[in-house]
């Protein structure tokens, strides 16, 4: 579903990925780990086309990203680390208008409301102006648009970041319900404890270049912080 080959960015002399290949499938969680300035933006970047690659390609289920990159967004949510939206309209206004944007027409409020509370925002909740919003509250609007978007792939930068466990927890059991779905995910964290509970894939990234790759039961049977410091140390 996303897929990098030979994926390489270069500014000037300095190489901020260096031929990355990936391949994360439906149903995947793929966590990108790495000291910062090692090209983890760099490659969601790369996969959104806000910027282009050196060399190598991107592909989105099939498509690729540079040669079509409207056809390709239409397949994919992205989540940034800086979660906004409009504070002055209500989480459930948020969600008809940017549903309404990627779809290309409004849903009608019960479907809205039933997005809303798939994600954990009761009605209540629903209809608080987002300045009264948390992160974690404010991250559940954009997994809303996604699932109303019927995105086949998310994207996240840090998603938590700022998050209380509680929150992180919450948001890791949303991301789960996604890949359970046939969703693919791809994200960048620091937070070595939340990719140990949620990812099914774990990469690590140094100085632009996938050193390391854990599947499966491998992670839960590493000792991810020893396994990351080594290679930072190295
Ligand atoms: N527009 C740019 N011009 C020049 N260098 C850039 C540019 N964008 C990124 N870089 C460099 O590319 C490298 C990778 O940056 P990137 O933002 O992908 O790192 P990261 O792994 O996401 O780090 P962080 O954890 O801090 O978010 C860094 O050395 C960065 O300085």
């Amino acid at each position: 579903m996303l897929r990098a080959s030979g994926l390489t960015k270069r500014y000037g002399a300095h190489t901020a990925l260096d031929r990355l290949d990936l391949d994360i499938r439906g149903g995947d969680i793929y966590c990108l780990l790495g000291a910062n300035g090692a090209g983890k933006t760099t490659t969601i970047n790369l996969f959104l086309n806000f910027i282009a690659p050196t060399e190598g390609s991107v592909e989105i289920n099939g498509t690729d990203v540079t040669r079509h990159p409207v056809a390709t967004k239409q397949d994919v949510a992205y989540i940034p680390e800086q979660v906004t939206l409009y504070g002055t309209l209500s989480g459930l206004e948020n969600l008809r208008f940017f549903a309404g944007l990627a779809l290309g027409h409004e849903l009608p409020r019960e479907r809205l409301l039933a997005l809303m509370t798939e994600v954990g925002l009761d009605h209540a909740a629903a209809d608080k102006r987002v300045s009264m919003y948390s992160k974690g509250m404010r991250q559940k609007v954009w997994i809303a648009v996604a699932l109303a978007k019927q995105a086949k792939a998310l994207l996240l930068d840090e998603p938590t970041s700022g998050l209380d466990p509680h929150a992180a927890a919450e948001f890791s059991d949303l991301l789960r319900r996604a890949a359970d779905r046939g969703v693919a995910v791809l994200t960048t964290t620091h937070d070595l404890f939340h990719a140990q509970q949620t990812a099914t894939r774990v990469g690590i990234m140094k100085r632009g270049r996938l050193v390391e790759s854990l599947e499966g039961a491998q992670i839960g049977q590493t000792d991810l912080q020893s396994l990351y410091l080594q290679h930072m140390r190295a």
